[in-house]
């Protein structure tokens, strides 16, 4: 999100630019005008200042260039690329980290007007230093634009036209921009258009490369509008896990969602975009070999999916039979979450009476117990079915973004951030469910607002005039221990009391005494599935296993078995490698759900998760899946002991 902000309205900005740059025959626009407000009263430049060119010395450049050498690697095809239809008309092209420093340059073949003018590597083109111009204002903003001549900030560079693109990661974040520039271009600020959109199509492909690269070994979508089969920059690439959560997306999947739904997109399972879940997918698309059309849910627009599946990842030969018809996406409902468990038929029991009557209810469980689950299943069988379900993981998304996403934001508090402004999930829950899961990784501060907002029954975003009325039923989950959280003075105890009308904790699978029929319950759910059986001692395994990732572990294994039955029977050989390790005693389930694994695994939780993350490639869905675990899980642990994946850096 942009950073700095601009509290002035339309009339107070033109005012400004007319008493600071009287001389300059110059309308800005107002992305323009507000970063000459800021070079002005936020980073108190001098536009006549002379001599501010800021360049890295040769070792920090190679320093530099080596920390970023993955987003090097990828961009410079696209710095090529640009370069060659755009140099030899003139054009220095440049690209930047994300904050305004060059990485990497194409000139033309008279080079010395173009160094002259910090056109090179190693030179800082972030706003605090040069003022308003192309790199750092795009930066700023994080959007595309033309900087022409005397729009820059600093009169030394008024012989620039600079037309810029940012550069987006696959979770969304900034990671710099890509540039073209021209020296003393006589014509109007329109006459660069043309260059402008050529930067962004390249942009574009460098994000686009780097989604292909980061999830070459998983599940990618490609959705394309019907209307806009020409237009290539708009084809949505999203990469969902094995449970068909999104795990990334390209800049144009962010941007087409944020403009229907202002929602995260990340997270999301796809069946929630789509009107179909991944196994359907594969089916309709006979595993990838074909495109589909069909209606998006969040627009209704018709869109061609096509999907990629990673070389020896082949999907079982039953799924690929294309069903009668896509079925809606199925959650599990109440009575069926509750199965054969006397204790959990009980909690369902109380759920059900608890109901419609403004009583929040916080579920705990191991991960993969099913609270996201139950949490569903709560909102189907309420009365405000009809209306939103909105879930929020405290754990996945970033502390500095919890607050809007929170609580949203309005127009104008942020400069360059969604003009509309963005509704915070619990305005977007009005009238249904709000889903907090991994409460308590909550920060301290939003807790205090949370107990504000749940007391008060209303919301204030952030810049918004007046109150908002808040009429949701609040469902939390965690898997962590809150009372020991609450004695060690990190969750709130009013809060907790808030949250907690009441209580449900859902048994790990191993303590659940309906284990065996579940078991064979969900294996019948499978694809693909009819006809198999268990042999007595896969079944044994099943049973004698501690199950550390409980249903969705479950699930897994299950889907997996069935991948690899032959002759209509699962044996032992069918079943993933943990379960087949001699012996069908319980492995010490916990190990992996305790605060320290390291308490378990002879004090080396930092070596063991490496040591298993190198094994899986840094493939976090597969290293969760043999810890048991769930993603999120992983990515905690891996920051607690700030394990970085190797392609992070880019
Ligand atoms: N009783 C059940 N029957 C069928 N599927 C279930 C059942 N309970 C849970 N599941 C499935 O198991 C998977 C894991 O459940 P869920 O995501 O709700 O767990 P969780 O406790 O919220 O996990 P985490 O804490 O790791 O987020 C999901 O795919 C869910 O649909």
């Amino acid at each position: 999100m942009p950073l700095h902000a601009v509290e002035t309205n339309a009339s107070e900005l033109a005012a400004f630019v007319k008493d600071h740059f009287p001389e300059r025959s110059f309308r800005p626009d107002r992305v323009i005008a507000e970063s000459l407000y800021r070079s002005v009263n936020l980073h108190r430049l001098n536009p006549r200042a002379v001599n501010v060119k800021h360049i890295l010395t040769a070792e920090e450049i190679r320093q530099h260039q080596q920390q970023h050498q993955d987003y090097l690697a990828i961009a410079s095809q696209g710095v090529t690329g640009l370069a060659k239809r755009v140099v030899q008309a003139g054009f220095a092209v440049l690209l930047s980290d994300e904050h305004g420093i060059t990485l990497d340059s194409r000139l033309p073949n008279q080079r010395d007007p173009y160094t002259q003018s910090g056109l090179i590597v190693g030179a800082r083109w972030d706003e605090a230093v040069a003022g308003t111009n192309g790199i750092g204002t795009a930066l700023a903003a994080e959007q595309a634009m033309t900087i022409h001549r005397e729009e820059h900030f600093l009169t030394s560079n008024f012989r620039l036209s600079c037309s810029v693109a940012p550069i987006f990661d696959a979770q969304g974040l900034l990671r710099g921009c890509l540039n073209a520039t021209s020296l003393n271009s006589d014509g109007p600020k329109e006459a660069q258009y043309l260059t402008l959109q050529l930067v962004i199509m390249y942009a574009r492909m460098i994000e686009n490369s780097h989604f292909r690269q980061r999830y070459r070994d998983c599940l990618t979508l490609a959705i394309k509008p019907r209307d806009d089969i020409t237009d290539l920059a708009n084809e949505q690439l999203l990469a969902v896990d094995e449970s068909g959560r999104i795990i990334g997306a390209n800049r144009a999947a962010f941007v087409a969602y944020d403009q229907v739904q202002h929602q995260a997109l990340l997270g999301r399972r796809i069946d929630t975009l789509l009107p179909a879940s991944v196994d359907e997918l594969l089916s309709m698309t006979s595993g990838g070999a074909r495109g589909v059309q069909m209606r998006a849910l969040v627009d209704e627009a018709l869109v061609d999916v096509g999907l990629r599946i990673p070389v020896g990842r082949v999907r079982p030969a039953q799924v690929i039979t294309p069903p009668a018809k896509p079925a809606a996406p199925q959650h599990p409902q109440l009575d069926q979450l509750g199965g054969n468990d006397p204790l959990l038929q009980q909690g369902v029991r109380r759920i059900r009476k608890v109901l419609d009557k403004g009583i929040a209810v916080l579920i705990t469980g191991e991960t993969g117990t099913g609270k996201e689950a139950f949490a569903r299943a709560i909102h189907q069988a309420s009365a405000r079915r009809s209306g939103p379900f909105v879930a929020l993981n405290c754990a996945a998304i970033p502390e500095s973004l919890i607050e809007s996403e929170l609580f949203g934001y309005r127009s104008g508090s942020f400069t360059g951030a969604n003009k509309k402004g963005q509704k915070g999930k619990l305005e977007l829950a009005n009238g249904g469910t709000l889903f907090l899961d991994e409460i308590g990784d909550m920060p301290a501060h939003l807790q205090t607002r949370l107990l504000r907002v749940l007391a008060e029954r209303e919301i204030s975003p952030i810049g918004a005039e007046a109150p908002v009325a808040l009429d949701v039923q609040v469902v939390s989950a965690t898997h962590q221990d809150l009372a020991g959280m609450i004695s060690a003075k990190h969750f709130r105890e009013d809060l907790f009391y808030r949250l907690s009308g009441m209580t449900l904790h859902l048994p790990a699978l191993r303590e659940r005494s309906d284990r065996e029929e579940l078991i064979e319950q969900l294996l019948a759910a499978q694809p693909g599935a009819k006809g198999l059986r268990l042999d007595a001692e896969a079944r044994a395994r099943l049973l004698g296993y501690g199950w550390p990732g409980n249903i969705r572990q479950l699930l897994n294994s299950l889907r997996y078995a069935v991948a690899l039955a032959e002759d209509g029977v699962i044996d032992r050989e069918c079943l993933p490698a943990e379960l087949q390790v001699a012996g069908v005693a319980p492995v010490a389930p916990v190990a992996l759900l305790s605060n320290s694994l390291a308490e378990q695994l002879g004090g080396d939780e930092v070596r063991h998760l490496y040591a298993t993350l190198r094994q899986y490639q840094w493939n976090i869905t597969a290293a969760a899946q043999s810890f048991g675990i769930s993603r999120s899980t992983l990515y905690r642990k891996m920051k607690k002991h700030g394990i970085v994946q190797p392609n992070e850096v880019f």
